[in-house]
């Protein structure tokens, strides 16, 4: 870079803090608080949740959604099990609990994250003493925390991989709502801004449920970070204009391909992008990673009422008896992305090879945590 002018701002440019406007998930040591995101922008409500089918049913509501964000409403709910539970014995504190986290598991089928948190909430189960119940709070905040932490470390990695004055266009919501803060797309979108790296931000709508028209800019407003909203429909034609330089988007489940499940419409536009020469870049933190699924065809794909499809706001917008198919995630194959950004690195090109290099990557990682 000739001219330093345009070299990009330092991480010190980011101020982390000032993103943290938005909390989705607040524990009160009681009960779980749920900002409730089927009523956002206009409305701005909580949904107590006391016990964990009450977040099991939150989860599958979407009053709480986003992959890392429902990973952590789960490892809360099962804490609020847990206080149900009279004995001090670990090993019957779980066969009581079982049952609790199977209903946690059941509320929606394509995120990994939800089964992995409450992987990690089994696992403290079998090696915790008397005080199994405290042993999972913990384990809820460390789950809470740490995906906070690896989000301000993708927002990082992410930003430079952008050379500045570009433009991202960005699908559904991966920001704060999406996670314990800060974001996963989004979040290397407010760190690239605030580098300067990227000069314009477009949003898709992300129909039928909204996320981008009702979330994603309503988020970036309050950072007061200029982002344009558009038509799902309008996306190829944007990148054709040339103001767009990144497609950036989160995940629900990354296979040991690369493979990448993420929000309907994620596919075809990553079609797009290719043929635009609009690079690819998905973000998403290590426990969105899920090495026991080979490729993206073993992904189940939650499928949500029509009725979110044929209604707006409750009120029915298509003829009576006209029916309806609402897939709420696609696969996006390994070969269309550029790059797949987690807070233990960034893999270019990713395939099996690279994927497993990661996972050892991260399992190191983690036994050195
Ligand atoms: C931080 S990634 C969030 C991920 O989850 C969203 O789906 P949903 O709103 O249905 O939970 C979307 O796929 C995002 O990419």
């Amino acid at each position: 870079m000739n001219n330093p002018a345009l070299a990009p701002a330092p991480d010190s440019a980011i101020d982390y803090d000032r993103y943290d406007h938005v909390r989705p998930i607040r524990w009160t040591g009681q009960a779980l608080e749920l900002l409730d995101q089927r009523v956002l922008p206009f409305t701005v409500v909580h949904e107590v949740c006391r016990t964990s089918d009450e977040v099991a049913e939150a989860i599958a509501a979407l009053v709480v959604r986003g992959a890392p964000a429902i990973g952590i409403a789960a490892a809360w709910g099962v804490v609020l099990a847990a206080a149900g539970i009279d004995t001090d014995d670990p090993v019957e504190a779980a066969q009581q609990l079982e049952p609790a986290l199977q209903r946690l598991n059941a509320a929606r089928p394509t995120a990994v994250n939800l089964a992995w948190a409450l992987a990690r909430m089994r696992r403290v189960l079998a090696s915790a003493g008397a005080d199994w119940r405290d042993a999972l709070a913990r384990e809820a905040h460390a789950i809470e925390t740490e995906d906070l932490a690896a989000n301000r470390a993708m927002g990082r990695a992410g930003a430079a991989l952008i050379a500045p004055g570009s433009g991202v266009l960005t699908h559904c919501n991966t920001g704060s709502l999406a996670t314990a803060g800060f974001g996963t797309a989004l979040g290397v979108i407010r760190a690239g801004v605030a580098q300067g790296r990227i000069a314009r931000v477009f949003a898709t709508e992300t129909r039928p449920w909204n996320q981008g028209a009702r979330l994603t800019v309503w988020e970036l407003q309050q950072d007061g970070i200029p982002a344009t909203l558009i038509a799902d429909a309008a996306a190829a034609h944007l990148m054709k204009t040339g103001q767009v330089q990144w497609l950036v988007v989160g995940a629900d489940r990354i296979c040991a391909n690369g493979d990448t499940a993420n929000k309907i419409g994620t596919y075809q536009l990553a079609i797009a992008a290719r043929h635009h020469g609009v690079k690819v870049m998905v973000v998403a933190p290590s426990s969105t990673v899920d090495m026991a699924t080979a490729h993206g065809d073993a992904i189940e794909i939650e499928q949500r009422d029509p009725a979110e499809l044929l209604s707006f706001r409750g009120q029915r917008v298509v003829a009576p008896g006209v029916s309806a198919w609402n897939p709420v995630f696609d696969v996006t194959p390994h070969t269309l992305i550029d790059a797949i950004v987690t807070e233990h690195g960034v893999i270019e090109r990713p395939d099996a090879v690279r994927m497993q290099a990661l996972a050892a990557y991260t399992n190191r990682c983690a036994q050195h945590s």
